[in-house]
């Protein structure tokens, strides 16, 4: 299939920087970072997250995930995966700033272990911080349309519903909320974690997301390479298929030929 001009110039935009692939995925849980590189580059993704306190991007002495997915070509959102409260949020972004000097950057503050809930009280309260410190967050939280925005109003630069509790696989549990952030937003929406085959990513897109980040996905599934590719194809598909606009649903049959003409 060829690219119709709509869908080569779908492009969408973050914090003044513009991509075209609508997915972004995660750099944890990979067999090593070879396996990781080549799962970016098949998934097409532009913007890869990392887990600052869990990735080796600044130590020289031990492998550097920057040797093998090139942050010159790909951009490096740092995300503050195991931070519980706020301050621990601020300072682990503050550094990350201080190692590699970004400052588009995906805050999450969980509230437990056992659901890697975010913690919305604490999450607002980083958001607000970073913002004033110059800072772009995307912010991960629950897909509740009045934190959205309360984020928004804190200076999130993107609203990153849960669609399942991350790595569980389970989907996109709250399709009504989803759609209602979307409905909601002057910046844009991506769901972030849960997704666990490529229909889920198709399903948010079809709500009008518009991106989906993902990583255990992608990084357990039996066949990583092969799977990047297919969240590729269902992310660009939810996509086209949001944009053609769907057709009404009828309780009812309706033929599909035409039935004027019929001797
Ligand atoms: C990688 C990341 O930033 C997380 O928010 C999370 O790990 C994504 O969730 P899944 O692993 O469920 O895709």
């Amino acid at each position: 299939m060829t690219d119709t001009p709509a869908a080569t110039a779908d492009t969408w935009t973050v914090a003044g920087r513009t991509f075209t692939s609508r997915l972004i995925v995660g750099t944890g849980k990979y067999k090593d970072f070879e396996q990781n590189a080549a799962a970016v580059e098949a998934s097409g993704a532009e913007i890869v997250t990392v887990a600052v306190r869990r990735v080796n991007i600044s130590d020289p002495k031990a492998p550097m995930l920057t040797d093998f997915i090139d942050p010159k070509k790909i951009t490096y959102l740092p995300n503050t995966a195991g931070c519980f409260t706020a301050d621990d949020a601020i300072r682990t972004l503050r550094l990350a700033r201080e190692a590699g000097g970004w400052d588009l950057v995906k805050l999450e503050v969980l509230g437990e272990a056992r659901t890697l809930y975010p913690d919305m009280r604490e999450t607002l309260k980083a958001c607000e911080v970073l913002a004033k410190e110059g800072f772009a967050p995307m912010v991960y939280c629950v897909d509740d349309p009045i934190a959205a925005k309360q984020l928004e109003e804190a200076g999130a630069v993107a609203i990153m519903p849960l669609g399942a509790p991350i790595g569980s696989g389970l989907g996109i549990q709250n399709k009504v909320t989803v759609r209602l952030i979307v409905e909601g937003a002057n910046v844009p929406v991506l769901v972030d974690a849960g997704v666990g085959t490529a229909s889920d990513a198709a399903v948010a897109m079809e709500l009008g997301c518009d991106g989906v980040l993902m990583n255990t996905a992608i990084a357990e599934a039996k066949d990583p390479l092969r799977m990047a590719r297919a969240m590729k194809l269902s992310v660009q598909a939810g996509r086209d298929a949001y944009l053609a606009g769907r057709m009404a649903t009828r309780r009812y049959a309706d033929p599909s030929s035409p039935l004027a003409g019929l001797i």
